[in-house]
């Protein structure tokens, strides 16, 4: 679930911005001038007429929190001292700061003035990352236009194309900008020409702005009112409000952020959720600006924040629908929840340290699903589940970040679908998998998730990224010319789309598919549904005795190559014993791949001294026995250390 995002991040709030009390500023615009920010806000003021909700959607890195931060120093929600240039205000959480990346969405309201008015501009803001296009879709509902924001430098990338859809498919007007106009590699006519033939959109909508030195930003603020229609919404229909998204506060519990479809809503008003039929009271409202400000009420149209008596996240469900106690609504159509795409365990090194990891991940990190997991190797642990790869090392980030003792992640891997004659089971652990060559197990099928992705990549590295994706099991592979890469400079660019195993990349393919290509290519996915699949269980056996934590599911085609890969692995890093140790890939009663261990020595003979020949001999004839019976009955000692070198994502 991800409220979770919001939950842990209020502990790392940024310093509470200093509001703006009166700004007015004179732009080259005759018909907009900038509001004064109040200290408080009478919502009653803003009509839906003058109001405008709209997200900045862009591919990664394209600029969205630079602009973000621009738009609230132009309307005065922010001091331009304060924020200095490129700091992004609305980069809540310490890891996104050192990433530079948005992992959870936040909101502003800003004043603004424009053709005689204040209106009233509410700003979502979306991740970039193909792993939060949950969040991105789900921001965009609470919206009537989106800011499609493009690098002038890079041009259109695969998220683009993903959030561009979304954004038509929810019937937003949709404002194209290219930004980073100031950087001598920009190219804004090629790449509004790109604009053209990929959305079909007209030339001269197009602004060209740079966030960096603020040049056409005003233009933006001025597009978004004349551009994006007012939301509509009765102020005295009953009420209804849609709830996009919920953060943790310890002392209030959850806080929910709305929009109001109709109807008003303020304190002491008691409200009940279509989706868990509870009831609550309202304890405060208001708008986020960018921090908390109470207000009296929200109003048809507006978006802002309630805290009422809801004391656990799991109450807060994103896409339910709030009414009036008594005056039940038709819920908004709502939201699938988040899928969980990738899973892996997580150990506390020291085994006394499992109570506390795992009351820490429940308490501060509910956008991971928990689970309970034992392995005899590692002990007690638990099962993750993310929302892809980027969301679990943003995860061990900061569970690493704050929470003090260590632990260790295992090698993510994604759901399966085991179809047996009777039933379907779904299966996130390895462990569990079946043995699917024992016609005992009665499994029909069993079936993966796989994802539709897309690939857009200079003309050049087209070749190197089809071997990448047929090294990856691609299936569908297709490709067309994005542009015609007119100037010298710039070669064409392709999209190359295809559909991969989930599991395939859950693991290096993000790396490798930068390496290949030099950094110029970008990927998204999309959910692909599941697609019956080849796969088996592979066991290691250390001296004939199987390893549970070290079991994989691999594909049929990978096996040879995968087993080999891993008993050589082990072969490196477990410690010799006094018996010679098989190491074995196993998959069914099929052995695939094996090294040997060869065994400690010890010289028995170095105490004597003289002696007879036949002495010596007896002495290594004992040795030797003695080591026969010992492999016998001995199990391996496999230090922890060992686990760490080889379960971990690491160092896979
Ligand atoms: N030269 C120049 N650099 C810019 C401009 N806008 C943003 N940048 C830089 O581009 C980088 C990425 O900007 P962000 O605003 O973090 O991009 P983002 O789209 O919010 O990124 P995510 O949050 O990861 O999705 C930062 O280093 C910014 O300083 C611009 O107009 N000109």
């Amino acid at each position: 679930m991800l409220p979770g995002w919001r939950h842990a991040c209020l502990k790392i709030l940024l310093r509470s911005q200093p509001v703006r009390r009166s700004t007015s500023r004179q732009l080259s615009s005759t018909t907009i001038c900038l509001a004064a920010t109040p200290k408080s806000l009478r919502m009653e003021e803003f009509p839906c007429e003058v109001i405008r909700n709209f997200s900045i959607i862009a591919h990664i890195d394209h600029g969205k929190s630079t602009l973000a931060d621009r738009l609230l120093e132009l309307t005065g929600t922010i001091e331009t001292k304060s924020t200095g240039l490129n700091q992004q205000v609305l980069d809540k959480l310490k890891v996104e700061r050192e990433r530079g990346i948005t992992v959870k969405a936040q909101t502003a309201s800003m004043i603004y003035m424009a053709h005689g008015k204040q209106h009233l501009l509410n700003l979502i803001d979306t991740p970039g990352h193909v792993d939060f296009a949950w969040e991105v879709s789900r921001s965009m509902a609470a919206c009537q236009g989106a800011v499609l924001l493009v690098d002038a430098s890079q041009g259109v990338q695969a998220q683009s194309i993903s959030v561009f859809h979304v954004a038509k498919e929810r019937g937003l007007k949709i404002i194209p900008v290219l930004s980073k106009i100031d950087l001598p590699a920009s190219q804004p006519e090629r790449i509004a020409a790109q604009l053209q033939s990929t959305f079909g959109i007209d030339p001269s909508e197009i602004l060209y702005i740079s966030a960096k030195t603020g040049k056409g930003v005003e233009g933006v603020l001025q597009a978004i009112v004349d551009r994006i229609p007012s939301p509509s919404g009765n102020t005295h229909s009953p009420l209804k409000a849609f709830m996009f998204d919920s953060l943790y506060d310890r002392y209030r519990g959850v806080i929910s952020l709305v929009s109001i479809q109709d109807g008003i809503i303020q304190k002491g008003d008691k409200i009940a959720s279509c989706y868990t039929r509870r009831k609550y009271e309202i304890t405060e409202v208001g708008v986020m600006h960018p921090e908390e400000m109470p207000t009296s009420s929200l109003q048809p149209g507006q978006v802002g924040y309630i805290a009422c008596n809801m004391k656990e996240s799991s109450e807060a469900h994103i896409g339910d629908t709030l009414h009036r106690v008594g005056v039940p609504v038709d819920p908004m159509p709502g939201f699938q929840p988040s899928k969980a795409m990738v899973y892996a365990g997580v150990f506390p090194v020291d085994s006394n340290d499992f109570i506390k990891l795992e009351e820490s991940i429940k308490r501060a990190y509910r956008s991971v699903t928990v689970q309970r997991e034992s392995s005899t190797a590692l002990g007690q642990g638990c099962r993750l589940g993310f929302l892809g790869t980027l969301h679990m090392d943003v995860f061990r980030q900061r569970l690493e970040d704050e929470y003090d003792a260590s632990i260790i992640i295992t090698a993510p891997t994604v759901p399966y679908k085991v179809v047996y004659k009777d039933r379907t089971v779904m299966i996130s652990n390895p462990t569990e998998f079946p043995d699917t060559s024992d016609t005992a197990s009665q499994v029909k099928v069993v079936q993966e998730p796989v994802v539709n992705a897309s690939i857009i990549v200079p003309e050049e590295y087209l070749g190197e990224m089809m071997t990448l994706c047929f090294a990856h099991r691609a299936e569908n592979l297709d490709h067309r010319y994005l542009d015609s890469g007119s100037t010298s400079e710039a070669s064409a660019r392709t999209i190359l789309t295809c559909t991969l195993p989930l599991s395939e990349i859950v693991t290096d393919f993000f790396d490798q598919l930068k390496s290949r290509s030099s950094g110029y290519a970008s990927f998204d996915y999309e959910d692909g549904g599941y697609q019956t699949s080849d796969l088996s269980k592979m066991v290691f056996l250390l001296n004939g005795k199987p390893v549970d934590a070290l079991a994989l599911i691999v594909h049929r085609s990978a096996q040879q190559e995968v087993g080999r890969k891993w008993v050589q692995k082990l072969h490196k890093v477990i410690p010799r014993q006094l018996f010679e140790v098989p190491i074995q890939a196993a998959v069914g009663k099929k052995i695939i791949a094996r090294e040997t261990l060869s065994a400690m020595r010890a010289d028995v003979t170095a105490g004597l001294y003289g002696g007879h020949y036949e002495r010596k001999l007896k002495h290594l004839e004992n040795q030797k026995e003695s080591k026969r019976k010992m492999k016998r009955i001995g199990s391996v000692d496999l230090p922890q250390e060992a686990f760490f070198n080889i379960l971990s994502t690491k160092g896979k």
